[in-house]
């Protein structure tokens, strides 16, 4: 059991709030940025790439954000409409901000890294002026990402989405998506995550995400577990650690852990791993699966991603996802 109850009357499965960005990937691979001089451009941005992920899926889903004016906003609105995400909550930025942008290196399979340009963009904008309560009751579930807790007014504006999910019983999926460039302190950081987590029912991160929340209370290195059962005493229900190449580990209200292997890639770059199995565990959750054949899917979707050069046009669809793990093993990794 997972203990997430989804509301089968709503309109929408799942809506996103936080940043819609573009990616720059490297197009010459095996070499450092320094030595780049292409990239293609994508959507990009955590929770937009979840989002996507889950639409490319089959899900109905929806977004709430805010866009630049600009030629970049304008690209990012047409592409969910082709996703069919409902934009009807995304709004322009109107005082001159920017797209965020996001350049990645690809120096080789295993040494990859994000370059982000992330100063005055307008998805940080976000007020609260611009959260909707009828629209967030409308959702079966809400994602947040931790990137959008980092600045006011985006921060109170992801405060009052999780106080109307609470109101209309809507489960929070809380992507810790912790990206340093865009914080100023580790005790603040710490803070605004510990404060989100607090009222989230399912916590997805890395071992390194989980640290960062927990060295506030000097708990840092505690093990996987202990990070968990931290957060049952909240509202959590699931709490899901990531560990790279070797896999998953899943840990339920009820007393039960579910560890994931992984699947294997030929892998052109890493990032993208933790958005894609994001997007493939909330739709294989709310389509019934267990846990652990939702973190399978998740791993398997993140398998497919990082084999391929971006992650928001890679995101599988539910065809590919299926066909993926019938012809794919999963190596149980087991995470430590
Ligand atoms: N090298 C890899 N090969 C296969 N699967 C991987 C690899 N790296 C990550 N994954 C899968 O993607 C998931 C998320 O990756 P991880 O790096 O832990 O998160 P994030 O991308 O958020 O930092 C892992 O739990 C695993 O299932
Ligand atoms: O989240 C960002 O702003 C960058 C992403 O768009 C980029 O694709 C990426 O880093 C994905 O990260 P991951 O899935 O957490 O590895």
């Amino acid at each position: 059991m997972n203990g997430l109850q989804f509301d089968p009357d709503r309109r929408l499965d799942v809506v996103a709030v936080g940043r819609l960005c573009i990616d720059l990937n490297a197009n010459e691979t095996g070499r450092p940025m320094e030595e780049t001089m292409t990239f293609t451009k994508y959507v990009g941005g955590s929770p937009a790439n979840i989002i996507i992920g889950a639409a490319r899926l089959g899900m109905r889903t929806g977004f709430i954000g805010k866009l630049a004016d600009d030629q970049m906003g304008r690209f990012i609105r047409s592409y969910l409409r082709k996703d069919g995400i409902d934009d009807s909550q995304v709004c322009v930025d109107r005082t001159g901000a920017v797209t965020g942008l996001a350049f990645t290196e690809i120096k080789s399979p295993q040494e990859c890294s994000i370059l982000m340009y992330r100063d005055h963009v307008a998805d940080l904008l976000l007020n609260t002026e611009e959260i909707s309560e009828a629209y967030i009751a409308s959702s079966k579930a809400l994602l947040i990402s931790g990137t959008a807790l980092a600045q006011s007014p985006s921060r109170e504006a992801v405060f009052l989405a999780l106080e109307f999910a609470r109101k209309h019983n809507v489960t929070v999926f809380f992507d810790l998506d912790y990206r340093p460039y865009t914080w100023t302190s580790a005790a603040e950081t710490a803070v605004y995550y510990n404060l989100a987590a607090e009222k989230s029912h399912c916590i997805i991160g890395t071992r390194e995400e989980f640290d960062m929340m927990e060295n506030l209370y000097n708990l840092a290195g505690a093990d996987d577990q202990a990070t968990a059962a931290r957060w049952f005493s909240h509202q959590a229900e699931l709490v899901v650690i990531k560990h790279g190449g070797s896999g998953s580990i899943g840990y339920t209200a009820d007393g039960q852990s579910h560890r994931s292997g992984i699947f294997p890639a030929k892998v052109l770059k890493t990032f993208g791993a933790g958005d894609s199995y994001a997007s493939a565990f909330i739709h294989s959750l709310m389509s019934g699966h267990s846990v652990s054949e939702a973190m399978r899917r998740g791993s398997a979707s993140a398998s497919i991603v990082i084999s391929r050069h971006s992650c928001s046009d890679a995101m599988p669809t539910l065809e590919e996802l299926e066909e993926f793990l019938r012809t794919n093993e999963e190596v149980t990794a087991g995470a430590q």
